[in-house]
């Protein structure tokens, strides 16, 4: 379909800023006709220059403008925006927080759901938080390079301070792309599906300071393979582990499902709330470990458990948050689809001590049907799903288990909204506001605490 777009490429001319879009641009509309402005804030009157009109997706962006504001960091690294690992660093961090609020009041009230949006809270200092890194490593004008990608695309941006990673995992990757140059290791070319390193992977535990490097290749040795882990571990000494990942397939998944250890140990250990985790490399682990511990007290407080209550923990990754319930609960019930979590999961149970904990592995929704079917009765179920948020049929046999309550750890306020829709149609409301929790700064991305009750 064209669209007669009334702006037109060069022109100038006022608008107010309505709103922002996920990924952070300013959207402002000429006769309905959206206006994407980079860089600009709600609310703001702006004169703007129009640099780009796409006729085809109907939608006009613009790049040049002129107004000041103080939710503006004007002085912002330029090479960060290219890739896309920051997009809301042109954001004062006040401003960011502001944003992750305001985007699940707009969905709630979009859906017409009346409910309360507490503040976020914000951490400290809202950089170098990241405990976990995965950079592509690709050639680059005939060197071998790690970095990020560029915005919307596969070319790598050589990066060696990637700003929101813990410092010493930035160091630790600058020092294995040294010794990948030096062993003369061939980089993947994506386009014909050759060379050897794909990816590196890098993971720092916060209190314990065990590092894991996993080297993601595509074939099952790498050349110098011995000598090149002898290197890695003696230039990094925080390194316990060093884990080989082979992935063949021409793919944009990262990791392939063979891994094997070339030094130190399969884990790396971590604290968090006091209880120590075992954590391999292929298991889901938070990435802001400073905000997780905020996050999982949250959910601890607002479970509101006095030690006799029997808990489903579903989506529970490596038992995390499981275990901070197991201390407050009499039996906690834990379900997760990756079979090394669980490993780890079961692990962790026996580190800390805690003897009233199961846990399955499987698809969740499948899982409560199962529990169901079993009589299980739960007081409190916690649900922590990935982006896509609860299957339908989770929803139904949680609920018609009738549990007093559900806490929704959610890292989608999308599917958050559908999912409560779905819980109100099935008897339970939102008691308290929602509490977004910052766990991701200087990007858009928004995680949020909900608590459901019977009506
Ligand atoms: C957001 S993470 C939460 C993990 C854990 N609660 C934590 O805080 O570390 C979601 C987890 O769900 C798992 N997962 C994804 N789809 C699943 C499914 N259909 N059934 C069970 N687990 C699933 C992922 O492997 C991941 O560990």
């Amino acid at each position: 379909m064209k669209i007669k777009a009334p702006v037109a490429k060069n022109e100038q001319l006022d608008v107010k800023i309505m709103d922002l879009t996920y990924q952070g641009l300013g959207v402002a509309k000429v006769d309905d006709f959206p206006l994407f402005i980079e860089n600009a804030l709600p609310g703001e009157e702006v004169t703007v220059q129009v640099t780009k009109v796409q006729k085809h997706y109907g939608f006009a962006r613009v790049t040049k403008w002129s107004v000041e504001s103080a939710d503006r960091v004007v002085d912002i690294d330029k090479t960060y925006r290219q890739t896309g690992i920051a997009p809301l660093q042109h954001l004062a961090y006040p401003a960011q927080l502001k944003f992750k609020q305001h985007q699940l009041e707009e969905l709630f009230n979009k859906a017409h759901q009346d409910v309360t949006v507490a503040p976020t809270l914000g951490m400290a200092n809202p950089t170098q938080y990241r405990n976990k890194a995965q950079v592509p490593v690709r050639k680059v004008k005939g060197q071998l390079e790690t970095g990020f990608y560029r915005q919307h695309s596969h070319e790598l941006i050589p990066l060696t301070d990637f700003y929101i990673q813990d410092p010493a995992i930035d160091t630790a990757i600058v020092k294995v792309r040294d010794l990948l140059r030096q062993f003369e290791i061939p980089a993947y070319d994506e386009i014909n599906d050759k060379g050897v390193i794909r990816n590196v992977m890098v993971r720092r535990g916060y209190y314990s300071h065990e590092m894991m490097i996993v080297l993601i290749s595509r074939q099952q040795k790498i050349p110098s393979q011995a000598q090149l882990v002898d290197q890695i571990h003696k230039a990094l000494p925080e390194v316990t582990s060093i884990i080989l990942n082979v992935n063949a397939k021409k793919t944009n998944v990262i990791m392939g499902n063979v891994t094997r250890v070339l030094y130190g140990k399969p884990t790396i250990e971590d604290e968090l709330l006091g209880l120590t985790f075992a954590i391999s490399a292929r298991s889901f682990y938070q990435v802001n470990p400073q905000q997780t511990e905020k996050l999982y007290q949250m959910a601890i407080d607002k479970a509101e458990l006095t030690g006799k209550e029997t808990v489903i923990d579903a989506y529970c990754g490596i038992g995390t948050i499981s275990l901070a319930l197991a201390k407050h609960a009499a039996q906690v019930y834990g379900v997760e689809i990756v079979p090394e979590a669980i490993e780890d999961a079961k692990v962790n149970a026996q580190k800390n001590h805690l003897t009233n904990v199961t846990f399955e592995v499987g698809k969740a929704e499948d899982q409560m049907a199962t529990w169901q079917a079993a009589g299980v009765k739960p007081d409190v179920i916690v649900v922590d799903p990935p982006r896509k948020g609860l299957a339908d049929s989770l929803i139904e046999s949680a609920t018609k288990m009738g549990p007093k309550k559900v806490v929704y750890v959610s890292c989608n306020p999308s599917t958050l909204v559908r999912d409560v829709a779905r819980f109100n149609e099935l008897g339970y409301e939102i008691d308290g506001p929602v509490q977004p929790v910052d766990q991701f700064p200087q990007t858009p991305h928004v995680e949020s605490v909900t608590v459901l009750v019977k009506k």
